[in-house]
């Protein structure tokens, strides 16, 4: 890839993630929680639906579904906000995730646990012969199902009460592919689109988040083997790193050539299952 080429694919990833040259925190909050109520009052659903994992991003997520719920009822609606704390077993960061919930002011919060479901599944994959290459590639795996149980007991709640789930995925985390495939890239709603992690972060602090959780490290926290294990190693790049590129701001050309490799192979996490009309370019 020439230096143009680079330049030119670096222009059309910033343009297809939505990513905006111009940023006011106070704008972008009106603009989302618009955006929420807007879904919730044409799309004849009552509730949204959101996992509140103690991480920033949920937690600015759920600032804005209160905002737009409230929203909602103020223009003679009926809305309301459910969260839904989503432990595998004991969280280490559970207090974090119960004062990110106190933070959103959800109007109720469904806790339930999905490790039995995650545990009788990757059993049930043993049994019926699945190998895995070793210890570290089935920690992957059953971290991939962890993502998708609590998929599922989201959908279990929007479906029973006429709900939409909201989605958590934002630009940084966008243009590397760093979500479970429909796991945590499921989501009816996106609110946090267009957004990279550093922009994220300045939203929760204009929603009055405290400053621990809005500069929280973040973690996918998957891996039982690796428990807590930092998106940045996991990922080998800093998200300021990613938030520069996605931003227009100075970046090394190693990082720029990673990031466009990395955002092409991962094109199918973004985009519908492929059909025999899709043509391959
Ligand atoms: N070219 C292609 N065209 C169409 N489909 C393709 C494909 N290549 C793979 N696939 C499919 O995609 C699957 C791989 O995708 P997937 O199952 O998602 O698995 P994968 O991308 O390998 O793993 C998910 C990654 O996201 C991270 N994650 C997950 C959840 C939350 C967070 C977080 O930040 O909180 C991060 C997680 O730590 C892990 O690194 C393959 O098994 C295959 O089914
Ligand atoms: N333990 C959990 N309980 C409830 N929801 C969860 C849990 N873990 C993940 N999720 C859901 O999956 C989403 C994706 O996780 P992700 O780690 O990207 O976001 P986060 O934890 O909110 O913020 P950060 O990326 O800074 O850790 C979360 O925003 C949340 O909606
Ligand atoms: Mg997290």
């Amino acid at each position: 890839m020439t230096e143009t080429d680079l330049q030119d694919a670096r222009q059309d990833i910033i343009r297809e993630l939505g990513v905006a040259e111009e940023f006011d925190p106070s704008r972008e909050i009106e603009r989302r929680t618009a955006f929420l109520a807007e879904r919730l009052e044409t799309s004849g659903t009552t509730a949204l639906v959101l996992g509140i994992s103690g991480g920033v991003d949920s937690m600015t997520a759920g600032r804005l579904c209160r905002l737009a719920v409230d929203r909602v009822r103020e223009n003679g609606g009926t809305a309301e906000f459910v969260a839904m704390r989503l432990p595998y077993g004991t969280q280490r960061d559970a207090e974090d995730a119960d004062r990110a919930v106190e933070v959103t002011g959800a109007d109720r919060c469904l806790t339930v646990d999905v490790q039995p479901a995650a545990d009788a599944m990757a059993r049930s994959l043993t049994e019926a012969g699945m190998d895995f290459p070793d210890r570290q590639a089935k920690d992957f795996v059953l971290g991939n199902i962890k993502a998708r149980e609590r998929m599922i007991a989201q959908y279990a709640v929007a479906g029973g009460e006429g709900g939409l789930v909201v989605g958590t995925d934002h630009a940084a985390e966008a243009i590397t592919g760093f979500f479970t495939k429909f796991g945590d890239g499921a989501a009816d709603v996106v609110p946090l689109a267009g957004l990279t992690k550093r922009r994220v972060r300045e939203v929760a602090a204009a929603l009055g988040a405290p400053d621990d959780l809005v500069h929280k490290t973040a973690t996918a926290d998957l891996e039982s083997l690796a428990p807590q294990k930092p998106d940045e190693e996991a990922l080998g790049v800093t998200y300021a790193e990613i938030d520069d590129f996605l931003e227009g701001r100075p970046v090394s050309e190693d990082v720029a050539r990673w990031l466009v490799r990395r955002y092409r192979t991962t094109a199918h996490k973004r985009e519908l299952p492929t059909t025999p009309w899709d043509t391959t370019g």
